[in-house]
């Protein structure tokens, strides 16, 4: 098993006052290595949340998040940060690419923070990444040259680059028009195949939800498939 989430609970505002709102209750989620899920539910009902807590973005209230079988939930700010750099990738709704850098500039950005220089077979990496979403004529142009689904694609790579177990994908396909959305869905796919990579994707896209192994729906604060 990849990821676990034990009995989460989770919400906003101050537990035991007026102002609080559990948004997760007593939640359980299980994604095997490789798998794809999708997430759907009603607007509100906490898909972003849930994200963040997979992501380790946040910390529930009570429950636990176990990767790989440890137990993440009581891991400092910094541990967290390198356990997110290490095993997850992330995409969002909008690419967050820099905009004063090229494509490639982006894609190798997140190996930065590592130290030291970046080596051959990182390069050879994106390089092989670029080539196979199809936007290696982009590499030198700025996110503002480029059109919205090359953004997006530059930014699944970006998702990669680290070689993560598991990518999360909150509306990886809003912001696109139909045409993009269903390549960007079949990249995504293709990718979390060929690379043993899960991916776990919150979407309002039926599309893309249909292309995964599993599909769950939020609501009330739990799961159901
Ligand atoms: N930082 C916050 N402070 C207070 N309330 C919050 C905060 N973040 C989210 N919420 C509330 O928690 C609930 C769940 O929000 P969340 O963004 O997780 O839902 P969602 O399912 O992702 O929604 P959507 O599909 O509209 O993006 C909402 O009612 C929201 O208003």
């Amino acid at each position: 098993m990849l990821l676990q989430l034990q009995k989460i609970t989770k919400g906003y505002g101050e537990p035991g006052t007026h102002s609080y709102r559990a948004v997760l209750k007593d939640l359980h989620f299980t994604l095997n290595p490789g798998e794809k899920v999708a997430i759907v539910g009603p607007s509100g009902s906490g898909k972003t949340t849930l994200l963040n807590l997979i992501g380790a973005l946040d910390q529930p209230e009570a429950g636990k998040v176990l990767f790989e079988g440890k137990d993440i939930t009581g891991y400092s700010k910094t541990e967290l940060a390198t356990f997110r750099n290490k095993h997850l990738g992330f995409v969002f709704q909008m690419h967050h690419l820099m905009p004063q850098l090229s494509l490639w500039e982006n894609v190798l950005l997140p190996l930065l923070p590592q130290g030291n220089k970046i080596t051959k077979e990182q390069k050879d990496w994106a390089e092989y990444l670029i080539k196979k979403v199809g936007i290696w004529e982009q590499r030198h142009q700025k996110p503002s040259e480029m059109s919205g689904g090359e953004c997006q694609r530059t930014a699944v790579v970006r998702a990669l680059i680290n070689k993560p177990k598991l990518i999360l994908a909150d509306e990886p396909t809003g912001a696109l028009d139909e045409e993009n959305a269903a390549a960007l869905t079949d990249l995504l796919k293709k990718l979390s195949d060929d690379e043993g990579v899960a991916l776990v994707t919150v979407t309002h896209s039926a599309m893309l939800a249909e292309q995964m192994d599993k599909k769950y729906v939020l609501k009330n604060g739990k799961l159901s498939s």
